[in-house]
């Protein structure tokens, strides 16, 4: 771990359940690799995540098992080791490479710029070669201009130890948020082609291995999952999923389930599969059995689950990449602090608007005080950002260059449009939150691209996790998580995860009281300037750039006259969310 990170809290454990075939899985790490520096219970580092795998490895294969180990992408984009750097991202990349994975896949995030995508292409893929897929990725290759696939399409291979055989491939979501260098195959087409039908013909087949970056209960999966059981009846599939930051697993049929490992260096995610049938042994007994579990990622799970401690745990080449990161931390200079959070603000655990609400602060006190244009003078203004665009929350004290790539990552500048009627920003921020019904190209779906992933679905399923006994509740003033209970074992119940999935309850490894989350708008609004206790007529309309396309079609709805494309211009020149941020904590947040 970072020597800043805290010690783990001791907690209850579920024991792994190994298997003939094992996978440890990561997905949506988004640069977290120096683990949760402010959260006990995720403070393990990509150093210690390669000797958990490695110690891993020792023990299933001392018992003829097999592992692979499996990342499904946005590895790019969300934290100062990856967004502080210019350009971005060099240090990632040489942290990264020295897990051994089995299967990597690409996130959405990695084709969102056309500078992330080449070097995706170019070191990335370079340095997993073998390992890295894209079934439904293609690249413009910067030298030649050659439309070329990403990475392979797919791969065969046999287990180590057992000669499992399996055909693996690596998928996207239905993504089209990418920049125009890359070309994103809609899964129910990749599907159809001669090369996936070919593939999914073979007969010499134990497992269908799909890394994704996918939900797991998902349209595109569900298409894979036909494809596939046309072709193979029986034949037993493995999903890995992300996308969406949260813990998921998801049951096709008895020989096929989907296991998302959750967001930002919180969980690993563990599979094991019995009863497989191998190239020299046919299966014995009744088919396969499918066990899963999210490890938090913290030194006492990782001691418990491999039987070691402090001394035996760590190999040497965890040690040196943990040294890396610390290495990489320093010289991007992530401890600065830039000021102090007199109070936790939260995304999702508390409802907003309310005073504890990032949003309620980044409306009523950042945007209201920080925009303005110069040439605009004092112009009623109104400025609208998606929830989205923050990314974590902010806890209680030191404010740190880390802590604001964390909760905004994002290069995104600010544009506006001269005189539009208020009312018509009010309508369309309607349209925005879905507060009226709308229909055809802008569908539930789209809209729900401007909250964070975690908003985006399941969310019915995030609320069933919250406990209304206050006794369980976090102490707001305290740091992220407390010891609230102490059980006769002498192990506190902690809050965090209490996942439920297709298979119950029993998934998470530490067993914690649950956390509530409440439904956060798509979009927020400031006022700025103007009169405030008289609605303006007209105002300046400044949005931030990401949202554009969504309002092109959310002012057709409200009969806007506006080409937002043409009609709008650049607002504070030069100067990002990510800006306005750090020069509004500078002023405001000093520290005692
Ligand atoms: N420039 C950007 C890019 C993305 N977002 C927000 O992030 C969401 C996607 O996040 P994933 O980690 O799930 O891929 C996207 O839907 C936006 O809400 C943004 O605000 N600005």
């Amino acid at each position: 771990a970072q020597p800043a990170a805290p010690a783990p809290i001791s907690a209850p454990l579920r024991d792994l359940e190994y298997g003939q075939l094992n996978f440890l899985h990561t997905t949506d790490t988004h640069g977290w690799l120096a683990g949760h520096l402010s959260e006990p219970s995720y403070s393990a580092d990509w150093g210690d995540y390669i000797s958990f795998s490695t110690r891993i490895r020792e023990k299933v294969e001392a018992q003829g098992q097999d592992l692979l180990v499996i990342d499904t992408g946005d590895r790019v984009e969300g934290s100062g080791l990856y967004d502080s750097s210019e350009p971005k991202g060099i240090y990632l990349s040489e942290i990264l490479r020295h897990q051994h994975i089995d299967v990597i896949t690409s996130g959405n995030h990695e084709l969102y710029q056309k500078n992330t995508s080449i070097n995706e292409l170019l070191t990335t893929v370079t340095n997993f070669r073998g390992h890295y897929l894209a079934s439904n990725i293609d690249i413009y290759h910067p030298v030649t201009q050659e439309l070329v696939p990403l990475a392979p399409r797919y791969k065969k291979f046999t287990t180590k130890l057992q000669g499992i055989r399996v055909v693996a491939f690596g998928f996207l979501f239905n993504f089209n948020g990418n920049y125009n260098n890359t070309i994103v195959q809609p899964v129910e087409e990749t599907i159809q082609e001669e090369w996936f039908q070919e593939a999914i013909q073979d007969k010499e087949v134990d497992l269908f291995l799909i890394a994704g970056h996918v939900p797991a209960h998902s349209p595109e999966y569900r298409a894979i999952f036909r494809a596939i059981r046309k072709a193979h009846w029986a034949t037993p599939i493995q999903f890995f999923a992300g996308h969406q930051h949260i813990r998921d697993y998801a049951k096709y049929d008895s020989k096929a389930y989907a296991l998302a490992s959750g967001r930002f260096m919180e969980t690993i995610g563990f599979m094991s599969i019995d009863g497989l049938s191998t190239s020299t042994r046919p299966s014995a007994g009744s088919g396969p059995v499918f066990k899963r579990r999210y490890i938090d990622n913290n030194l006492f799970s990782f001691y418990h689950h491999t039987g070691l401690d402090e001394e035996s745990f760590p190999t040497e080449e965890g040690l040196s990449v943990s040294q890396l990161i610390a290495n990489a931390r320093s010289a991007l200079q992530l401890d600065v602090v830039y000021g102090c959070a007199p109070q936790n603000l939260w995304m999702s655990r508390v409802p907003y608007p309310h005073p504890d609400s990032v949003y309620t602060w980044l409306e009523s006190e950042v945007l209201a005080t920080s925009l303005k244009d110069e040439s605009r003078g004092d112009t009623p203004t109104v400025a609208i950002m998606n929830t989205g665009g923050i990314r974590f929350d902010i806890f209680k004290g030191q404010f740190t260059r880390d802590t604001v790539w964390t909760i905004s990552p994002f290069s995104n500048k600010f544009r506006y449009v001269k005189d539009v009627p208020y009312d018509k920003v009010q309508l369309i921020m309607e349209v925005l939150n879905k507060q009226t019904k709308i229909f055809s190209e802008l569908s539930e779906e789209t809209l729900d691209n401007l909250a964070s992933p975690d908003q985006q679905e399941h969310i019915e399923h995030v609320l069933k996790a919250g406990n209304e006994d206050p006794s369980l509740r976090m102490n707001g003033d305290s740091l992220h998580q407390v010891p609230l209970s102490k059980r006769s074992d002498g192990t506190s119940i902690i809050p965090g995860y209490v996942t439920q999935d297709d298979a119950g309850s029993d998934g998470d490894d530490t067993i914690h009281s649950p956390i509530k989350m409440y439904q956060v708008p798509n979009c927020i609004q400031a006022h700025i300037a103007g009169n405030a206790t008289t609605a303006p007529g007209t105002v300046d309309f400044v949005y931030i750039e990401f949202i554009e396309p969504f309002l092109v079609l959310a002012g057709k709805y409200a009969d806007l006259n506006v080409d937002f494309v043409k009609d709008s211009e650049v607002y504070m020149s030069g100067v990002s969310m990510t800006d306005v941020i750090i020069n509004w904590v500078e002023k405001n947040w000093e520290c005692e």
